[in-house]
């Protein structure tokens, strides 16, 4: 009855997405048989050890290349760890390989900035194979920094003297594919000279139902009113919702421009994608998409890993600590992530484990309340294998994509099935195998089984951590939690006496 149910409900409601390409009829494709391949391409895949496609990256290829190419937009929703960076990178890529005049053609945006940085390193691959340049626009560095890697300023020729008031230089991109987060997106179009968007010939929308789920600025309708092509309309309409010190210069022209010699510019082609794509009309028609084509993994609409094997530890609520660390001592040196429900339980559990003596792991956190620079260092550490456990709040939890991670532990349980979803697929990636386990206390159990149940593969055993492991942490988890409270009180002084010198300055300014 419950699976009747789940299943009356997972009926899109968009015609289009009922008739769906399923992604699992696909097999691997080995290079060698990929038809229209770029040979250069096919050296710099073997080069990342990279020898066929997975299922999904060959769906996408079929599509998007060879006759009719990118004649509709995409709409992929493919289980975490699929190989969804690729099969979108690829087919642009060999889209654009035959382009000999440099403008900014590809917009990937996605929501974090460690993100885009792991989704540049994907292009940043492949591109520079067949001549084409990738840049980032995430704020990792300064802006004059950022615009000076994506702008091409010519020089001026040595000897020739040039009024500074009559003489503009022509601005060109130095970047044919960008990635970007959306708030470094807008301030390049709203204020950097020569970034144009009206070239541009593919969007992506990676991380979709995150980046459609908050409005960051008005990126999107923006994005898409400046790649329309400009009509009589378009002007008056435009200045309702642009914002104040927007630039008409970056609007996508309808006559003749460099690198389309005559012809009218091609359509905007869309690819957005998700593990957890929203059916939503009302959210999805926000992107505008063109006779859109729906590719899925399954018979439902969330899909796990298939090499996902799902725990559920049954733990006291005063015990908890205890059980974790139990857990990842029998788990022995596998790299770990433990996710929390907030950035505060994250910092402070981290702290707690960080208290135990003699623990055969490194613990560091992961959170939106650090500083950027040190969760890059942190990510950096744990990719390296110089720390063992990360204890993430959700920024860890969409697309990340760390080699090695063997478990993912859900401290406290998910919300949502899309964050387990996205939580769980930090493992078993790549068609590799994985562990979930979510610790739960009496009163969770029933609410975390009908929350499995909406996904495919959603078998979970019932784990118990052996008692050999348990028993000897009673007297250390005591001293370790006199240990948190000294910690605790040490920050919370440190952090008044910051704030008293703050506000003191506040009044000597
Ligand atoms: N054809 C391939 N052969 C071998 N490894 C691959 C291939 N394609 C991708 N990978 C590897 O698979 C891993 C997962 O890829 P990717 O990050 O693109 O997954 P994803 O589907 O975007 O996951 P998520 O939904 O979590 O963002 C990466 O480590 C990537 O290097």
């Amino acid at each position: 009855m419950a699976a009747e149910e789940d299943k009356q409900k997972s009926i899109p409601v968009l015609p289009w997405m009922r008739s769906p390409i399923d992604v699992s009829s696909f097999d691997e494709c080995p290079l060698t048989l990929l038809p229209c391949l770029d040979p250069r391409l096919k050296v710099a895949l073997e080069n990342m050890e990279i020898s066929s496609l997975f299922p999904v990256q060959l769906a996408v290829w079929q599509e998007t290349i060879g006759p009719g190419s990118f004649e509709r937009d995409l709409c992929i929703n493919s289980p975490t760890g699929s190989g969804k960076t690729l099969a979108y990178a690829l087919p642009i890529v060999q889209m654009l390989s035959t382009r000999s005049v440099k403008c900014l053609r590809a917009l990937v945006v996605l929501p974090t900035r460690d993100l885009a940085l792991q989704v540049k390193e994907v292009f940043s691959a492949i591109a520079p194979a067949v001549g084409l340049s990738v840049g980032l626009a995430v704020g990792q560095s300064s802006i004059a920094d950022e615009i000076s890697e994506l702008i091409n300023r010519p020089k001026l020729q040595l000897g020739v003297s040039f009024d500074p008031e009559d003489f503009l230089p022509e601005l060109q991109s130095s970047v044919d594919i960008l990635v970007a987060t959306p708030g470094r997106l807008m301030d390049h179009i709203n204020n950097t000279k020569g970034f144009t968007l009206e070239h541009l010939c593919y969007l992506v929308v990676d991380e979709t139902d995150r980046l459609l789920r908050e409005a960051y600025q008005s990126w999107l309708p923006t994005v898409l009113q400046i790649t329309r092509a400009k009509d009589e309309s378009f002007l008056p309409c435009a200045q309702t919702f642009l914002p104040s010190p927007f630039s008409l210069k970056t609007i996508r022209r309808s006559g003749l421009e460099r690198g389309f010699k005559g012809k009218p510019y091609p359509r905007l082609v869309k690819m957005v994608l998700s593990a957890t794509l929203t059916q939503d009309p009302s959210k999805l028609s926000q992107l505008d998409l063109h006779h859109p084509l729906f590719l899925t993994t399954g018979q439902k609409r969330y899909q796990l890993p298939e090499k996902l094997q799902s725990y559920k530890l049954f733990c006291e609520s005063k015990y908890k600590p205890l059980y974790l660390v139990a857990l990842l001592q029998s788990l022995g040196e596998e790299k770990c992530i433990v996710f929390t429900s907030s950035v505060e339980s994250t910092h402070r559990l981290c702290t707690l484990l960080n208290s135990f003596d003699n623990l055969p792991f490194k613990t560091k956190e992961y959170s939106g309340l650090q500083r950027q620079s040190v969760r890059s260092k942190t990510l950096k550490a744990f990719r390296k294998g110089d720390i063992q456990v990360l204890v993430s709040s959700d920024a860890m939890t969409r697309g990340m994509d760390v080699e090695g991670v063997r478990n993912v532990i859900n401290y406290d349980m998910p919300a949502y099935i899309k964050t387990y979803i996205h939580r769980a697929g930090r493992t078993a990636r790549a068609g590799q195998t994985g562990c979930c386990f979510t610790l739960l206390r009496e009163d969770e159990v029933k609410r975390f089984n009908k929350l499995l149940r909406k996904a495919e593969n959603n078998s979970c055993s019932k784990y118990s951590v052996p008692s050999s492991y348990i028993e000897p942490l009673h007297s250390v988890y005591e001293s370790a939690l006199e240990k948190l409270k000294e910690t605790v009180e040490m920050e919370t002084s440190r952090k008044r006496k910051t704030g008293f010198k703050s506000s003191l300055s506040g009044e000597r300014k």
